[in-house]
């Protein structure tokens, strides 16, 4: 073989089939996208990343895989032609030839490394990019116009949000990579390898006919036969794996709850009951993973068989050439390693048949989260308009989701420095008022007049982010002079000397807040807490800690006053935030943001009579639509 033509034919080889590979790629990808219902769901979800008016990068970085894919391939036929120059000299005893071989392969091998590593970066960066581009479509969907609370009005609300974010994203990504270049070696491959087999395969008498070529097309029968029966071993397969990620979710679900809702279950006592629920949702994992290793036994057995027995048959067909010395050792070697290649990639198809399938379920599950989305934003939204600072409720009915009538035709002015108390039965529509007000009631019709921004909502169980104290305090304002992200940990210090014996040990600490606060912030922060009597606390504003669950919920309560001092809001919604505090500190509370915060417009939802004196107007919720305003 001559190597130095070798090199000038692999250049051309590699032009040539890059041209013609780009093409049917583009081609492939645009036909199954227009014409496939999973090729459009694939498009619709991840189109836009790869639209030329975006950005040229994306593109540029498939053809440059491609290149390396096919680049791949090449090296791959080098290798082949190699161990027949390589075998070939061994037979001849041709020490020359053997040890310019050598050399060879170590051009051969150099070349093949640094192919490799680049191929493995540019894939990495590609993918990562890709991720970035995906997850934030998904999240600032998810987050804009409130879909993440909308969709539960949804009459399929929407499973596992948090898997489909974080992990299908992932998956989605390295798979269609992994699934496309994979396709386009295995085609590239099959073609360059049957060339190779066809130069090396000679004339077979099969029950007395002389069949030209017949390893070429024996391969192909072979594989052919083979993918049938390992797509009706294998199919069922598929829904095992989609519920395998279902049931795994349920599972993880279930554990997320017990810790959410830990302090609740301990009080109840019960653990009985849930560790039942657990346990059944375990079960079903347990179970659906024996099915998966059953149906697998089947699969792989089968696979394995049809793998082990193609080592062999290139030897028993071409055995008779080669001692008849029609064919050198060489060529021998060649074959079989050509026709395991080949084989190899005819079964691509066949061993990605599993793969393709949880690739197809994971695609449903993002266009399903797409979809949810997409229906959550066309639920009707509440006609909030905004008349500079005025707070005004026109012509308003509130219903619930099936339709029953909450709040009919409630005409009302919230003034400033007239403080309005919501009152009447539980489940009148007290908070589902507030619900309206703030856009995230679809159940409503009439005017709601409110400033688009400086509206504060203060729940009875307040929410506390995680963070420290300090992020807690400031909720949801940013706060003033934070850093970004905190950093990664430093490459080195994970690489050491061996695996550290804690893990934990490397991470940075996930806050920190306490370097970049100036004083300022810090003593305004430090006064508010002890305005609304949390001053024990103020030594510990950077401690990262569960707040939640540290603090009674009077002193959340309290703290969420101290949000309302922070915010100084236009109007303030209090939905019963003060139910867990005594009446001294609930008129206390009042008293401060009356003081401190008098222009602001002041909403509250309570039962208690004590609350009368702090607001002179109150409305009154009677059920089944009826209402009466009142002064005191
Ligand atoms: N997402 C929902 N789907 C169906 N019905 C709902 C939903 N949210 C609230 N409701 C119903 O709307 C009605 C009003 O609920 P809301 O929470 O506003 O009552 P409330 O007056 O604040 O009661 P409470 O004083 O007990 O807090 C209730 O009957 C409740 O069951």
């Amino acid at each position: 073989m001559d190597w130095q033509q070798e090199v000038i034919n692999s250049g051309v080889w590699v032009v040539k089939a890059y041209v013609i590979t780009t093409l049917v790629f583009g081609l492939t990808v645009w036909a199954l996208a227009k014409f496939t219902v999973w090729g459009g769901h694939f498009w619709s979800i991840t189109g836009g990343y790869f639209s030329p008016k975006r950005s040229w990068r994306p593109i540029l970085a498939v053809a440059l895989i491609l290149l390396l894919t096919l680049s791949a391939v090449r090296l791959d036929v080098l290798f082949s032609n190699w161990y027949n120059s390589m075998y070939t000299s061994l037979q001849k005893l041709d020490e020359v030839a053997f040890w310019a071989a050598m050399w060879l392969f170590a051009v051969l091998a150099t070349t093949h490394v640094i192919r490799s590593l680049f191929d493995f970066y540019v894939q990495q960066a590609f993918t990562i990019h890709w991720r970035v581009w995906l997850n934030e479509q998904l999240l600032s969907g998810w987050l804009n116009e409130q879909s993440y609370y909308r969709s539960q009005y949804l009459d399929k609300s929407i499973e596992n949000p948090d898997q489909r974010i974080q992990q299908d994203i992932t998956v989605f990504v390295e798979s269609s990579l992994t699934l496309s270049m994979g396709v386009v070696n295995a085609l590239v491959s099959t073609i360059a390898f049957t060339a190779i087999l066809w130069g090396l395969s000679g004339p077979l008498a099969i029950m007395g006919v002389d069949i030209p070529r017949a390893m070429v097309f024996l391969v192909f029968l072979y594989v052919i036969i083979a993918t049938v029966f390992a797509i009706h071993i294998g199919r069922p397969l598929i829904l095992l794996n989609f519920l395998n990620e279902r049931f795994n979710a349920n599972y993880r679900y279930a554990l997320v709850r017990l810790r959410e809702y830990s302090e609740s279950i301990a009080f109840y006592a019960g653990e009985r009951v849930e560790g039942a629920l657990l346990r059944s949702r375990f079960a079903q994992v347990i179970g659906n993973a024996w099915a998966i290793v059953y149906r697998s036994l089947k699969f792989l057995g089968f696979n394995f068989t049809v793998t082990q027995a193609a080592v062999v048959f290139p030897f028993i067909i071409q055995a008779q050439r080669f001692f008849t010395k029609q064919i050198s050792l060489g060529d021998l070697i060649q074959t079989a390693q050509a026709f395991g290649r080949l084989q190899d990639n005819l079964s691509f198809f066949r061993n990605a048949y599993d793969n393709f399938a949880s690739y197809r379920a994971t695609l449903d599950r993002l266009t399903g989260f797409r979809g949810a989305i997409e229906q959550a934003r066309q639920l009707p939204e509440p006609d909030v308009s905004e008349q500079g600072q005025r707070l005004a409720l026109e012509s308003l009915t509130v219903t619930t989701p099936n339709g029953r009538l909450l709040i009919e035709n409630l005409n009302l002015d919230i003034s400033e420095g007239q403080p309005l108390l919501i009152r009447g039965p539980s489940g009148a529509g007290k908070t589902t008022l507030l619900r309206a007000i703030a856009g995230l009631w679809p159940y409503c019709h009439g005017k709601i007049i409110r400033p688009a921004t400086g509206a504060l909502f203060l729940s009875q169980k307040p929410y506390i982010p995680l963070g420290s104290l300090r992020d807690a305090l400031y909720y949801p304002q940013a706060l003033p002079g934070l850093k970004e992200a905190p950093p990664m940990p430093d490459e080195s210090a994970a690489a050491g000397h061996g695996a550290p014996s804690n893990l934990d040990a490397i991470l940075p600490p996930s806050d920190s807040a306490a370097e970049t606060m100036d004083a300022t912030h810090d003593e305004q922060a430090r006064k508010v807490l002890r305005q609304v009597q949390l001053g024990h606390l103020a030594d510990r504003l950077d401690e990262t800690a569960d707040w939640g669950r540290i603090l009674s919920l009077g002193e959340q309560q309290r703290l969420a006053f101290g949000r309302l001092l922070l915010a100084k809001p236009i109007a303030a919604f209090l939905d019963e935030a003060t139910s867990a505090m005594d009446e001294g500190l609930e008129d206390a509370m009042y008293r401060l943001v009356r003081e401190q915060l008098p222009q602001m417009a002041l909403v509250s939802v309570g039962h208690r009579s004590t609350l009368l004196v702090h607001h002179p107007r109150q409305l009154t919720l009677k059920l089944e639509g009826a209402w009466e305003l009142s002064n005191s």
